[in-house]
């Protein structure tokens, strides 16, 4: 917490968001996010499917949460297939807060990071950070004409140069980042330290968005299972979710006057969830009344939460 001149409480905000790490093949982006997760990737999927997937990790700081999409690496198509895949990753620089553009030190910049370099000029990030990675295998002179050349690809607003297997200025990209990402909440809990899996991810999110669109009426009676997640071979995914309640006039809360309480739920947490998993989604939200859920050791598993004996 800082003071101002009169020595009054300043409270810095908190700041959250998702940024993308992007740029060739092998230059370092998943060293680099295991790097500022600290080794631990509080949420990660190492799935099937990770050529359309990303890994995602959570990086906490008292003043800030990262949530950082790794990016399949980016390369000139040269079949149907390479530009499926372009598209994906590509596809996240569309929606983030923060794009860090990451050149390796040691290959002179060529025409697969002007390429990658033109789709971070086009992105509507308010935020592009360049990194110069592997620093440790290079000279200064080097890393320093990297920079320059690097630079005159796109406009960046600041630049960095880190060493990901050393740590040289990990903390440094998390602080920096972490500065440059809007204001709002922890979107995940700080102590978040398992795996979390898609279903629950998205479960999470939705049940955020009824309780924050229904704090007072809705309290803790409603639960949120992730029924579905069908990831589509067009890259698309649609999910079903079910908001369960404890009673009928909760229901028809959450449903609102002509749908519009959960068609709002609906699109927040959509818009969440494809920032999350980068891709375009289908949400199917229903609603369910069970009496007393929340006596039931089973369901309250089912649903995600903690049951004590
Ligand atoms: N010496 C050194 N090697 C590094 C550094 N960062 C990454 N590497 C190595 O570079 C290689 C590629 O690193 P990755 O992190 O897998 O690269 P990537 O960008 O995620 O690769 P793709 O998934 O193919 O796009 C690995 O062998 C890493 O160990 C670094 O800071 N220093």
């Amino acid at each position: 917490m800082e003071k101002d001149a009169k020595g009054e409480k300043n409270e810095a905000p908190f700041r959250s968001g998702f940024v993308a790490l992007v740029g060739r093949p092998s230059v370092g982006k998943s060293t680099l996010l295991n790097a500022a997760v600290g080794g631990k990737l509080a949420i990660t999927s190492p799935v099937a499917q990770t050529t359309r997937r990303r890994m995602r990790a959570v990086v906490n700081t008292p003043s800030s949460q990262l949530v950082i999409v790794d990016t399949p690496g980016l390369h000139k198509p040269k079949d149907a297939l390479g530009k499926e895949l372009n598209k994906v990753a590509l596809g996240e620089l569309g929606d983030v807060d923060v794009v860090a553009f990451l050149v390796d030190a040691t290959k002179p910049v060529g025409r697969g990071d002007e390429w990658v370099a033109k789709h971070v000029a086009a992105s509507r990030a308010p935020f592009k950070l360049l990194v110069i990675t592997k620093a440790d295998l290079a000279k200064p002179d080097q890393v320093r004409a990297q920079l320059d050349a690097a630079s005159a690809l796109a406009k960046f607003d600041d630049a960095m140069v880190i060493s990901a297997k050393e740590g040289f200025n990990v903390d440094s990209f998390v602080s920096l980042v972490g500065e440059h990402l809007p204001e709002g909440p922890r979107w995940f809990p700080e102590d978040m330290d398992c795996d979390a899996t898609d279903e629950e991810l998205v479960a999470e999110f939705v049940r955020e968005k009824v309780l924050n669109n229904l704090r007072q009426e809705v309290p803790h009676s409603v639960g949120v299972i992730c029924d579905d997640i069908d990831w589509r071979k067009d890259g698309l995914a649609s999910i079903r979710a079910t908001i369960i309640v404890e009673r009928e006039g909760q229901k028809g809360i959450v449903i609102g006057k002509g749908g519009q309480m959960i068609k709002r739920i609906g699109t927040q947490a959509r818009h969440d969830v494809e920032r999350l998993f980068d891709t375009k989604v289908f949400l199917d939200l229903q609603v369910r009344v069970q009496p007393q859920w929340r006596r039931d050791r089973n369901e309250i598993r089912r649903l995600g939460y903690d049951y004590e004996e």
